[in-house]
């Protein structure tokens, strides 16, 4: 049997567990920052803007049907896209499982490093779980998302999903057995900046290199721990020092034209540190005050007017609540 076989389980479909019958919801899939800069994949945080919208409604016949209101042009057949893919996990164990209508609106750009994949398969399960009468954990909830990062970029890795659905920042121990861990964090601010390039994860993921250094993962290990504590401790300073990647940044940044300004004008302006968000091309950095981060912004838009790159920016804070699920039972 195969490691990540060992949890399934078969769970009868109760929607009169959770009090009625609900025939449909609307959720609201926020993005997220993976890796945090040196725990690549086992950090995120979910991010209060941007966030998808999907309505997820039972269908009186079985079947995954799925429509994009957003013009991307994902596909839509349930096994290539990623809400699909989670979607097919969890009901691999549900006893008789009706079907469901599937409409995203994403706001989130594909491919932009701010965790798109995640949000779609995130929200789906969330949204499922609920017309079930919520008869699986939020681990159980991560266990089916992945398969739907395995869709986006090839592996199952929980650092957007996590956090899109517990909300707040997560760390991933591990994925085989799933350990996640929820950490506290002082108030934070946080500006992105999305240069309108596309960055595949897959693509992001095939140039690292596949071994590592010793002194390298000393330094790494030291920074993601020192992270962890500064999140607990409410130790800013501490936060700032430990937003270093010696591993993954190095290879990476190269992919993201006007990296290496952003980040060093962003620390003139006062933000405690930051990198790339997710494999890209999005950048984010961390401030204590909402000024440092408007100031943040305004360092990050001179940098791409200046190498007449189209971007988008958000100046935002953390989402606590992870994926939220509205009734909609018109
Ligand atoms: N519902 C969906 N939402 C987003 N991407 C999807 C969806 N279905 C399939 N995909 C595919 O997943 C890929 C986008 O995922 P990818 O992981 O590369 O970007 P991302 O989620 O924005 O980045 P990151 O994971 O680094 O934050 C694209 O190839 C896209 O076609
Ligand atoms: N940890 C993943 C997140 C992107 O989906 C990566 O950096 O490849």
């Amino acid at each position: 049997m195969k490691e990540e076989q060992l949890d399934k389980k078969i769970a009868s479909f109760a929607p009169l567990a959770a009090g009625g019958i609900s025939k449909g919801v609307k959720v609201f899939a926020p993005a997220t920052v993976a890796n945090l800069v040196c725990g690549f994949d086992v950090l995120g945080m979910a991010l209060h803007r941007p966030q998808d919208l999907m309505s997820v409604r039972l269908r009186d016949e079985p079947g995954i049907v799925i429509q994009h209101t957003d013009g991307y042009q994902l596909p839509v057949e349930p096994e290539k896209n990623v809400a699909g893919a989670a979607l097919l996990a969890m009901l691999e164990e549900v006893k008789e499982p009706p079907g469901f209508d599937i409409t995203i609106d994403k706001r989130i750009k594909p491919g932009s490093g701010l965790g798109s994949s995640a949000a779609s398969s995130a929200g789906v399960v969330v949204a499922a779980n609920h017309l079930l009468g919520n008869i699986f954990s939020n681990e159980d909830l991560v266990r089916f998302a992945m398969n739907g990062e395995k869709v986006a970029s090839g592996v199952k890795h929980a650092d957007n999903i996590a956090p899109a659905i517990y909300g707040g920042i997560t760390l991933i121990r591990s994925i085989f057995p799933l350990d996640i861990v929820q950490l506290s964090a002082p108030p934070l601010y946080v500006t992105v900046v999305h240069p309108q390039i596309e960055v595949r994860t897959s693509d992001a993921r095939q140039i690292l290199r596949k071994e590592v250094k010793l002194k390298d993962a000393i330094r790494q290990w030291g920074n993601i721990a020192g992270l962890v504590a500064g999140f607990m401790k409410n130790d800013y300073s501490l936060i700032g020092r430990s937003l270093e990647d010696v591993i993954i940044e190095p290879v990476r940044s190269m992919l993201i034209p006007g990296f290496d300004e952003v980040k060093k004008n962003s620390k003139e302006a006062g933000a405690l540190g930051g990198g790339i968000s997710g494999s890209g091309p999005s950048i984010f950095m961390l401030s204590r005050e909402e000024s440092t981060a408007q100031q943040v912004e305004y360092v990050m838009t001179e940098v791409y007017v200046k190498l007449g790159i189209d971007f988008k920016t958000y100046v935002t804070t953390i989402s606590y609540d992870g994926v939220k699920v509205l009734e909609d039972n018109e």
